[in-house]
């Protein structure tokens, strides 16, 4: 997706003249002064931090604090402004208003090169007439670091990304994985203050992003590196973050840890981006504090409410997983009921992913422990608490 929009704004008018990033400018990038490299921080502190390009607002008002060690997710679609927040962090980007901080430092004046964060991209951006070993040793030469301390440093690195045996090749001699993890440890290798990366496995295949995810784990648990993550896909962000920050056209929506924001969206926008696949517009029948109901004939559902619900119509926000088939294994007994025609079954291991259309039309994405086929009649339940109810113009 983000070469996709490389590629767009390299053709955009509105860029303001500035070019589109070059692989070894951004290597470049990564060299830093050495103090500055081997000091951490408490906090990173985002200010009312606003980009815009031309009449374009990409980011707008954003106020983000960064713990030491952390690592956060930036999450949401295409265009939100993910990777616009992070270049504003990375000093690629000018900022239309606001400020950054590292602890009582600013630092939204000093060029990129000087910031001491590492970068890795998409599209890896390594030199390709360079072997894995000179690509990883070049934030360290170009600060003339002793050859035996840039030796020791680079086999570090390669050893943590498991690619020691091939440091003599060059890039167009590995596959996406490995060029990734080149990329990975070319950025950890100067020891940056922060880590930025923005949607770093987007190129993979699926069994290899999964694969990634995992060592980018680890790598944070074994190296505690301050790192934010672009994606605007929900179960990376789940999987990777402590915290995850979901944006929508420059703004914040809601900053929560995995849990939070899976267990409690603030808004049905949040519940949609952690799975929530069943949204549907229904009319409120009552409410009596948070307990509401909602509903038509066909589909009448007891939920909790989310905000303050009272007349009209209201949003509610069903995960496919918290339904299930009355009377199977996995069905609860009490809470809501609601009869589908199953339309389409797909099996995927331990259980099936179905959806059925009530009588009135409406169609509910479920999970089933047992067989269910298209054509047959079953009775869904949901329990009350995971009935979401929002107020259809909640953010
Ligand atoms: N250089 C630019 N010139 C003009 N508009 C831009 C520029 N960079 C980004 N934008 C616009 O700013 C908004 C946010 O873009 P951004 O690239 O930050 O989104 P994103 O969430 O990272 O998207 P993607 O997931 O597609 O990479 C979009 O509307 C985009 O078209």
């Amino acid at each position: 997706m983000a070469s996709l929009r490389r590629s767009r704004l390299a053709q955009d008018p509105t860029r303001e003249g500035r070019p589109a990033p070059r692989p070894d400018r951004r290597a470049g990038h990564q060299a830093v002064l050495p103090g500055r490299a081997r000091s951490r921080f408490g906090t990173l502190r985002m200010e009312g931090v606003s980009r815009h390009f031309g009449t374009t607002v990409a980011v707008s008002d954003l106020n983000l604090s960064i713990v030491g060690g952390e690592f956060l997710a930036l999450l949401g679609p295409s265009g939100c402004g993910k990777s616009t927040a992070l270049s504003c962090l990375a000093g690629l980007l000018p900022l239309t208003d606001g400020a950054i901080w590292l602890d009582e430092e600013r630092i939204d004046g000093i060029p990129p090169e000087e910031r001491g964060f590492g970068f890795v991209f998409q599209n890896y951006a390594l030199f390709p007439h360079m072997t894995v070993r000179a690509n990883v040793a070049f934030g360290l030469t170009i600060r003339r670091l002793p050859k035996d301390e840039v030796r020791r440093r680079v086999d570090e690195a390669l050893e943590l990304v498991e690619l020691t045996d091939k440091a003599a090749r060059l890039p167009g001699q590995l596959s996406g994985g490995q060029q990734q993890r080149v990329a990975i440890a070319r950025a950890i290798v100067i020891r940056p203050r922060l880590f930025l990366m923005d949607e770093p496995l987007s190129n993979l295949d699926p069994k290899l992003r999964l694969q990634m995810r995992r060592e980018i784990r680890r790598l944070h648990q074994t190296l505690h590196l301050t790192t934010v993550y672009v994606t605007h896909d929900q179960e990376e962000a789940l999987a990777l973050a402590d915290r995850i920050v979901i944006l929508n056209q420059g703004r914040v929506q809601q900053i929560g840890t995995p849990d939070e924001l899976y267990n409690r969206p603030a808004s049905p926008y949040v519940a949609e981006f952690m799975g929530y696949r069943n949204l549907f517009e229904l009319p409120v029948v009552s409410q009596e504090g948070s307990r509401i109901i909602v509903g038509r004939s066909g589909l009448r559902l007891v939920g909790v409410a989310q905000d303050e619900v009272t007349r009209g119509p209201a949003m509610v926000a069903i995960r496919p997983e918290d339904i299930r088939v009355a009377g199977s294994g996995g069905g609860s007994t009490g809470g809501n009921t609601v009869r589908v025609r199953v339309e389409v079954a797909e099996f995927r291991g331990g259980e099936i992913a179905a959806e059925g259309v009530t009588e009135d039309g409406a169609v509910i994405c479920f999970r089933a422990l047992e067989r269910v086929v298209a054509g047959e009649v079953v009775r869904l339940t949901v329990p009350i608490e995971r009935v979401l109810v929002f107020r259809t113009d909640a953010r």
